[in-house]
């Protein structure tokens, strides 16, 4: 437990700025359990793990924020103990000595509904949307998505949102239960309720800051809870439309990562257009005493990422 996974260090340079993340903690006060298809999760001691990565980047001293990639508690939380869960989790996330950024997941959700959990999480959400940007410095920007803008979980039961995506699903998953990829072929696998779009009015929000950032001369870190290329992704764990996505974003150079959640594996890749994807291990698959957090060191040509056990670390170079 504890071991920090750095693949190189660049002795004397300095990052820019540098980030907590950590992802899926999925805590709940329940027995150990399983995934659909068998991978252990271990509700009670992810809380530990978040507990441990935030005692570490206090003791880092140099982390000028956090971010957590959703999924915060896990849908199997007894439903009268889901307000209580997200205050525990959170008030831990809250011991760390500097902002902490929140992205939603399909599990936050299932708990609570938007007009609840955002504010709870001060997720700054003009119509419960929770896409936001963060500015770290003149050199960067970090864009966060919101994957359950088009969803059939999260928004009230007849809002537009959520009958756009019922309708989807409708349209492009013929299972009676629209959580199973049952018969769905390849990357059409993605097409199940636990996951969901990036709507019209997000990807303009996106094309005008990724316009901006471009005038600005500014590198951008797009951070979503579900993964934007297959490479990095099971095909059931993508964004419905992270072809969209990733067509808004190849259309302009100054995206060097996307970041993400939800797959829980822990994968990274590089895509046609030189773009790192990274999706997180999950902190809920960590068997007792061990751990999957870590952070993010930004420098002009390349993210470290400096993951502590089960996370990877991984560096991200690419052209300033
Ligand atoms: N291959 C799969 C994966 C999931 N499902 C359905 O989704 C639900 C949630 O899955 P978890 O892995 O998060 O437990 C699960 O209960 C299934 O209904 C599936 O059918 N096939
Ligand atoms: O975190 P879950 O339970 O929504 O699982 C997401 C899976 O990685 C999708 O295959």
């Amino acid at each position: 437990m504890g071991s920090t996974n750095v693949l190189v260090s660049s002795p004397g340079k300095q990052p820019l700025f540098s980030f907590g993340v950590v992802s899926d903690v999925q805590h709940a006060d329940i027995p150990d359990g399983h995934s659909f298809i068998g991978v252990p999760r271990y509700y009670r001691h992810s809380i530990r793990v978040l507990q441990r990565a935030v005692q570490k980047w206090n003791n880092h001293q140099n982390l000028n924020f956090v971010i957590n990639f959703g999924d915060i508690v896990d849908g199997k939380c007894p439903p009268d103990q889901s307000l209580d869960a997200v205050k525990k989790v959170n008030n831990e996330f809250q011991k760390f000595k500097g902002p902490v950024f929140h992205l939603i997941g399909n599990h936050c959700l299932y708990n609570l509904p938007r007009d609840i959990l955002l504010p709870l999480l001060k997720i700054p959400a003009p119509n419960g949307q929770a896409y936001y940007d963060i500015s770290p410095g003149p050199e960067y920007r970090i864009v966060v998505l919101d994957g359950y803008d088009i969803s059939a979980i999260g928004w009230p039961q007849v809002h537009p949102k959520t009958l756009q995506a019922l309708e989807f699903l409708e349209k492009k998953n013929p299972n009676s239960d629209k959580n199973s990829p049952a018969g769905l072929l390849g990357l059409e696998r993605r097409f199940v309720m636990f996951n969901g779009a990036v709507g019209r009015e997000q990807l303009e929000w996106l094309d005008g800051i990724l316009q901006d950032s471009t005038k600005l001369k500014q590198k951008v870190i797009v951070c979503c809870h579900l993964p934007l290329d297959p490479c990095a992704s099971s095909q059931e764990a993508l964004l419905w439309n992270y072809d969209e996505v990733m067509n808004v974003i190849h259309q302009y150079k100054c995206v060097k990562a996307c970041l993400s959640g939800h797959d829980h594996k822990g994968r990274h890749c590089i895509d046609s257009h030189g773009i790192h994807h990274r999706s997180f291990e999950a902190a809920l698959e960590c068997p007792p005493e061990t751990d999957a957090f870590g952070h993010i060191d930004v420098y002009d040509n390349r993210l470290l990422l400096c993951g502590t056990d089960r996370m990877q670390g991984t560096e991200m170079y690419f052209n300033p």
